[in-house]
C-alpha cells in the first residue's frame, strides 16, 4: 500500500496524526514523516481507508462535473420588418387616464427615433446595501420603469408567448423538466427598459432578489444597431473572471454579441450570477429586463417527482445516480455535505430552509434530485455566518473561548411540517469526535462568506429579502438527522478524512 494512500494525506494531516501517535516528526521532511508513519500499522490502515474514501468522493465529483448544468440560456427570434414592435412611451404613469403615448419603433431606423425614450427615461441608480444610489462610475445608463410604457402590439414581447420561458425551463431546470410543468410554472414579469448610449456601461453586480420566489433575470435586446455594450455573465463559481482569463473555461463566462441583428436576442441567467455591461462604443443599446420567478402556489407542493429524473434520459445524470448508489459512497455514520453553488433569497426566521427545494437552481438541483433518485435521505441545512467559531444558533450554547473568523452551521430542518426551523444544530470543530462525520463534497461555506459582502452591490436596494447559504446533507436512509452532529471535513476530496 502505503505510499499512494499515505500521499493522499496532506502534510498538515500527516503531522497532526504523527503527533497524536507520539511519533517524533520535529524537523523532518514530508517524505521522512511518510516513511515514519508507514511503519505504524494503525496509521497505515487509516490512510488506506482515507484513500478509498477519497477515491469514492472523486468519483462523485467527476460524475457531478459531467452532469453540470448551464447557468445561462440564450436565444434569438426573427422580427418581421413589415410589422415592427413599438414601445409606447407614456407622458406620465400609464395608469393615469390623461396619459398620452409616443411610439418608438424597433428595429430602430435611426438614433433620432429614440428621442422620446431618452426624454422619458431617468439616470439609473443601483443598490448598495440598503440604499439606491446614483454613481455614474458604477452604472451609466438610462432606465424607464414598466409603469411608464406599454408594448404594441400587446403581447409581442411576452416571454411565454415567444417560447422563451419554455427554453428557460428546459435549459436551466433540466433535472425537473419532465415533472409535468404544472408544479414549476415560471413567471416572467417585465421590470424596466434600459438605454445605453455611447460610453454607457454597468459594472459587475448581482441582481437583487425582489421576492423569495425570484430565481433569475431575462434580458431581451431590442434591435438597435450598436457596438460594444457586451453583457458578460459569470457562473457563480467564476465571479471574478473575464472571458480572456487563463483558466476561466469558456463555459463559465458567457458574453453576448448583440447590436448587429434585426431580430430579438435574449439571455436569461440565475440572479446570483455576477454580470456587467461593457461600455457601448457606437450607437444605442436598448434592453428590456424581466424578473423570473416561480409561481407562488407551487411552493406548497412537496419535493418534485424524482421519477422525472429517471425519465429525463440524460446519460451524465444517470451516471451520477449510479455513482451515488455505489456501495460505500453513503454509509452509516458518514454524511455527505454539498454546499450549494447558488444563493437563494430566504428569510430563515419566517421560512423553512426546505422551502427552497422547489427553487433549486443548476447544479444544486442536479445534486438534490440525483441524491433522491439514488435512494439517499436528503435534507437541506442553513449555513449561518458568524465571526465566532462554531457557535450554535441558540445563543445559550455560545462558546466564550472561540473567537476565530469561522462559519457556524446550524438550523437543521428535517421536519419542516412540524417546526418552521427544525431544531438548531451545529457541526462540531474538527477536534471533536461526534457520532457522524460530514464530508464536504462540493464548495465551501467560506466562499459564500466572501461573496456575502459583495451581494450588497445589487442592482436595486431591497430590504425584505437576503441570501442565505445552504447545504444539502445526504445520509443513508433511517439515520437520525437530529442525532448530535460530528465534525465537518471541509474540502473532503483534498484533505485527509477523519474517522
Ligand atoms: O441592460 C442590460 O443588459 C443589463 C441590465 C442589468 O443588469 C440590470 O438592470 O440589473
Ligand atoms: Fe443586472
Amino acid at each position: 500500500m502505503g505510499r499512494t494512500a499515505l500521499h493522499e494525506l496532506t502534510l498538515a494531516g500527516v503531522q497532526d496524526i504523527a503527533k497524536k501517535r507520539g511519533l517524533d516528526v520535529a524537523g523532518k521532511s514530508e517524505f521522512e514523516i511518510h516513511s515514519i508513519i508507514a511503519q505504524d500499522d494503525c496509521l497505515r490502515d487509516r490512510a488506506a481507508r482515507n484513500a478509498s474514501h477519497l477515491q469514492e468522493l472523486h468519483q462523485v465529483i467527476s460524475a457531478l462535473n459531467a452532469a453540470q448544468s448551464p447557468f445561462v440560456c440564450v436565444g434569438s427570434l426573427p422580427l418581421d420588418p413589415s410589422s415592427p414592435i413599438a414601445i409606447l412611451v407614456g407622458s406620465g404613469p400609464i395608469s393615469e387616464v390623461s396619459t398620452t403615448y409616443t411610439p418608438v419603433h424597433f428595429p430602430l431606423k435611426n438614433e433620432a427615433a429614440l428621442q422620446p425614450l431618452l426624454e422619458a427615461s431617468k439616470q439609473a441608480s443601483f443598490g448598495r446595501g440598503h440604499q439606491d444610489i446614483l454613481d455614474p462610475t458604477y452604472r451609466r445608463a438610462l432606465v424607464l420603469h414598466s409603469d411608464r410604457f406599454v408594448v404594441a402590439p400587446t403581447g409581442s414581447l411576452e416571454p411565454h408567448a415567444l417560447g422563451i420561458v419554455d427554453s428557460i425551463r428546459e435549459t436551466l431546470f433540466p433535472a425537473v423538466e419532465n415533472d409535468g410543468g404544472s408544479t414549476r410554472r415560471i413567471v416572467a414579469v417585465l421590470d424596466k427598459l434600459n438605454v445605453y448610449a455611447e460610453g454607457d456601461f454597468f459594472k459587475g453586480h448581482v441582481d437583487t432578489p425582489k421576492s423569495p420566489d425570484m430565481f433569475g433575470t431575462l434580458l431581451i435586446n431590442l434591435p438597435a444597431s450598436h457596438e460594444g455594450g457586451q453583457l458578460i455573465v459569470r457562473s457563480p463559481e467564476n465571479q471574478m473572471s473575464s472571458p480572456n482569463d487563463v483558466g476561466a473555461s469558456r463555459d463559465q463566462v458567457y458574453m453576448t454579441n448583440w447590436g448587429k441583428d434585426t431580430g430579438l436576442e435574449w439571455v436569461a441567467f440565475f440572479s446570483d450570477c455576477e454580470h456587467e455591461v461593457l461600455p457601448v462604443t457606437r450607437g444605442k443599446r436598448v434592453t428590456l429586463s424581466y424578473t423570473l420567478s416561480f409561481e407562488r402556489p407551487m411552493m406548497k407542493h412537496g419535493p418534485v417527482d424524482v421519477e422525472a429524473l429517471a425519465g429525463s434520459r440524460d446519460l451524465a445524470r444517470e451516471k451520477l445516480v449510479d455513482t451515488l448508489k455505489a456501495p460505500g459512497i453513503l454509509r452509516k455514520g458518514r454524511s455527505l455535505c454539498f454546499h450549494l453553488q447558488h444563493k437563494y433569497p430566504l428569510d430563515p426566521e419566517k421560512t423553512p430552509v426546505s422551502s427552497i427545494v422547489n427553487q433549486l437552481k443548476g447544479r444544486d438541483a442536479v445534486i438534490y434530485h440525483a441524491l433522491q433518485a439514488s435512494g439517499a435521505s436528503v435534507t437541506l441545512h442553513l449555513v449561518i455566518f458568524s465571526d465566532q467559531s462554531h457557535v450554535p444558533v441558540d445563543d445559550t450554547d455560545r462558546d466564550p473561548d472561540s473567537t476565530s473568523n469561522k462559519v457556524t452551521i446550524g438550523g437543521v430542518d428535517p421536519t419542516p411540517s412540524s417546526t418552521p426551523m427544525g431544531r438548531p444544530q451545529m457541526l462540531a470543530p474538527r477536534s471533536h469526535q461526534g457520532p457522524r462525520t460530514f464530508s464536504a463534497v462540493t464548495g465551501s461555506p467560506l466562499a459564500h462568506y466572501l461573496n456575502h459582502s459583495y451581494i450588497s452591490y445589487g442592482n436595486e436596494s431591497v430590504l425584505c429579502t437576503d441570501y442565505g447559504s445552504i447545504c444539502i446533507i445526504a445520509n443513508v436512509p433511517g439515520e437520525d438527522v437530529n442525532a448530535p452532529w460530528g465534525p465537518l471535513v471541509e474540502n473532503a476530496s483534498r484533505l485527509d478524512v477523519l474517522d
